[in-house]
């Protein structure tokens, strides 16, 4: 709603009323509707402020009615109404104004923000266009290259930046209504014709052609499929080149086929997803909102590699106090340069002083004894770390939160070397570990709800997306990612390249295809796993060396690290680099010739593959292991996985994640077509529809909202 009232005499004061963001929903876009009326007509008003209430003036249009039939009065007219006015209005800011709420603000003749406000037009990350004027007035006030930055990154500005762009009028330390309120008592009366925004032509620019060409081309290649940033740009193309009516329409036009795609809805449903994922629960019932956190504020970071550096640096950058331990001093003397060096980076970029102080460097374990969690990330090996836990355990103060961030590896078996196997959660950071917003805080079955509160407040307290998971092999996105790795060494076999492959992920929107990625992360990474577990020695020629455990088994890999190729690093991999640590790969005719080889040693026969079966090969697969990943209560709900797959695997915002994908794609296809490639590759299990993908195609395929009610009925059952 919105609540009207007259203060100072003469100006009418309209709140927006609707917590937690004062999102612009029916009611409220009906009371600023009857709220202007009533201030237009009240002959003792002279001017009017717009405000909103708790310190937030508007976060935008209210997303969630965007999924059903909207009603109420729309935006548009109202924002044309407040222009029209013939008393200034003035859009009072605070919090934010964002989208909706920063159109309704250019409306305004006048806006003044608090000091601590930020604005922004973030549309375009939810698969749409600032629809309500914005794309057209934006331009028109601060001219189309600032406007085109604004709109098609969607990035949020601070209230100094939006005054130095001339968004705003007036930025404040003070009350801002106080503030708003003395200029519109100061403007009453004065002429408004200069201050109706639409009236603007666009600041003239010479080679507007060109500009938009340039902008469109580095649009489109940052968009990789990605719709909205496109017609965000057409949008402003229109600002510039078209009368404000006729650019109004083409906003329109736009807007339209933006909001009924499947991106705006994947996109939209990603937002609720992320916010949905902190409101984490267990199988065991322990729940975000009756688990109470404990303060943390030193922390240890055990082991001062590539995870353990950039670990210690989101901590310290969040300003929190860090005590790293490095065993060898030499290692530690160039890991403390190393990690100088990024935060000063980091600071640089931020204009701020680099809390190079938040840390000690230590070579001696005991060190850590006073604080109140550690993060242990020493190599990647199960004896190393369980030494490292027996030796926290004795070292650390009674109550301690033990952290490990293993990619993979049991959480439990490091809890049991502890006396507090209570105190024991997984922190999965993804590399590097200071950029990557993901985070998989896995509970192990004696972990309190206490300690995985904790670590999922540390998270966010450091700005990572966190996602409460269970213990199992490579949690929730490493064990996806092995059916999807594995059906990609199959598909070399039977035709394909690695080219093909790429090509088609990066089609699908990846912005790196998987053996790209694969160069990139090092070939040994994975080679040193499947050796861990018995799989990569060689064997003998035939099918038995393409047969592990009664599977069909992939050596492709081994052979190439066999022959030294580890990816980038060493310049030969998947693909060849011009030297080693190069960055460009480019065609191997020695991988082809190879691949040519074994697959004539091998008998296996190439055929045409194209992108479709690589599509529904390599993902279906994932998927498959999501479902079953549901059905073992590893994850609690599909928005855990799709947060997990956005933020830490690259997949494409605008396709919402791999469950959210599946849906969209049909649950009777992706189960059909799972069907036909078992049937056809009867030696691969995860190719074997899971029980809950039936389920859910048995129940009539529900949206993916309403997948837990299935799940809960499932696991009823078993
Ligand atoms: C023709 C029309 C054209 C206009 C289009 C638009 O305006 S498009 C819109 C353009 N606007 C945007 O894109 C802004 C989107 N919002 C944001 O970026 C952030 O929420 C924030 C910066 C406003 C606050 O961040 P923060 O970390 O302080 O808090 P938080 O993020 O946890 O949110 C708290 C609660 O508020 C909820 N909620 C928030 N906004 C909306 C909304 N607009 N609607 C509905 N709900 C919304 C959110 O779901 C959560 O609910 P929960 O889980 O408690 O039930």
């Amino acid at each position: 709603m919105a609540q009207y009232s007259r203060i100072s005499g003469s100006v009418g004061l309209i709140t927006l009323k609707s917590p937690p963001v004062n999102a612009l929903s029916a009611v409220v876009r009906q009371g600023i509707v009857d709220t202007v009326e009533k201030a237009l007509s009240d002959p003792k008003v002279k001017s009017v402020v717009i405000c909103g209430q708790n310190g937030i003036f508007c976060g935008g249009a209210d997303i969630k009615e965007f999924a059903g039939n909207m009603s109420g009065p729309p935006l548009v007219p109202i924002i044309h109404a407040i222009e029209a006015a013939n008393k200034p209005m003035v859009a009072a800011i605070e919090g934010i104004a964002l989208g909706g709420g920063l159109e309704l603000a250019l409306g305004c003749h006048y806006r003044v923000a608090h000091a601590k406000a930020r604005l922004g037009l973030p549309e375009v990350t939810l698969g749409l266009l600032p629809a309500a004027g914005g794309s057209q007035r934006l331009p028109r006030l601060i001219g189309v290259p600032a406007a085109l930055d604004l709109i098609t990154t969607g990035r949020h500005v601070t209230a100094a930046e939006a005054l130095q762009l001339g968004i705003v009028d007036q930025v404040t330390d003070h009350k801002t209504v106080d503030v708003a309120v003395k200029l519109a008592l100061s403007v009453a009366g004065k002429p408004l014709d200069a201050r109706r925004i639409s009236t603007y032509l666009c600041p003239p620019l010479s080679a507007l052609d060109p500009l938009f060409e340039e902008v469109m081309q580095k649009v489109r290649q940052r968009a990789r499929g990605a719709i909205a940033p496109i017609a965000c740009v057409q949008a402003v193309r229109a600002a510039a080149a078209l009368p404000y009516a006729q650019g109004m329409e083409r906003e329109k036009e736009l807007m339209a086929t933006l909001f009924t795609s499947g991106q705006a809805r994947a996109l939209q449903y990603s937002f609720f997803a992320q916010r949905a994922v902190s409101k984490w629960s267990t199988p065991s019932g322990a729940r975000w909102d009756t688990s109470t956190p404990r303060p943390v504020h030193k922390v240890a970071v055990i082991g001062l590699g590539t995870m353990g550096r950039g670990i210690a640096v989101a901590l310290a950058q969040a300003g929190l106090s860090v005590v790293t331990v490095e065993p060898q001093e030499k290692q530690l003397m160039e890991a403390k340069q190393a990690v100088s060096g990024m935060l000063e980076r980091g600071a640089k970029k931020r204009g701020v002083a680099p809390p190079l102080n938040n840390i000690t460097y230590n070579s001696n374990i005991q060190a850590v004894a006073d604080v109140d969690l550690v993060i242990e990330a020493v190599f990647e090996d199960m004896a190393l770390k369980k030494k490292v836990f027996q030796q926290l355990s004795v070292v650390c103060k009674p109550g301690t939160f033990l952290c490990t961030n293993t990619s993979a590896l049991d959480v439990d078996q490091l809890a049991s070397q502890t006396r507090t196997p209570e105190l024991v959660v997984g922190m999965h950071f993804f590399a590097p570990a200071n950029v990557m917003k993901l985070l998989e805080v896995v509970y192990g079955p004696r972990s309190s709800p206490q300690a995985l509160a904790t670590a999922m407040q540390l998270g966010k307290k450091i700005g990572k997306v966190s996602v409460a998971v269970g213990n199992c092999r490579g949690f929730v996105g490493n064990r996806m990612l092995k059916p999807y790795i594995e059906q990609a060494f199959f598909l070399l076999e039977e035709g394909a390249t690695p080219e093909l492959v790429d090509r088609a992920l990066e089609e699908f929107g990846f912005s790196m295809g998987i053996f790209k990625v694969s160069d990139l992360s090092g070939l040994d990474v994975g080679w040193r796993v499947r050796k861990g577990d018995g799989l990569a020695e060689p064997r003998a020629t035939g099918q038995s060396a393409r047969i592990r455990e009664g599977r069909r088994y992939s050596p492709l890999g081994d052979l190439l690290c066999e022959q030294g190729r580890f990816g980038q690093k060493t310049g030969r991999g998947w693909y060849q680099y011009s030297k080693p640590g190069g960055r460009e790969p480019s065609s191997d005719p020695w991988f082809h010739s190879f691949l040519k080889e074994y697959r004539a040693k091998h008998g296996l026969v190439p055929r045409a593959i194209d992108h479709q079966e690589v599509l529904e090969r390599c993902l279906y697969a994932l998927i498959n292991e999501g479902f079953r990943i549901l059905e073992d209560g590893i994850a609690a709900g599909p928005e855990d996985i799709d947060v997990i797959y956005l933020f830490g695997y690259g997949w494409p915002s605008y396709r919402g994640g791999p469950m959210f994908y599946a849906g969209m794609v049909g649950l009777p296809k992706v189960l059909d077509r799972l069907e036909h490639y078992y049937q056809a590759h009867p030696d691969v299990p995860y190719l074997q529809p899971c029980t809950l993908l039936r389920r859910l195609v048995a129940s009539g395929s529900p949206p993916v909202h309403k997948w837990r009610e299935v799940i809960k009925k499932l696991h009823s059952q078993l």
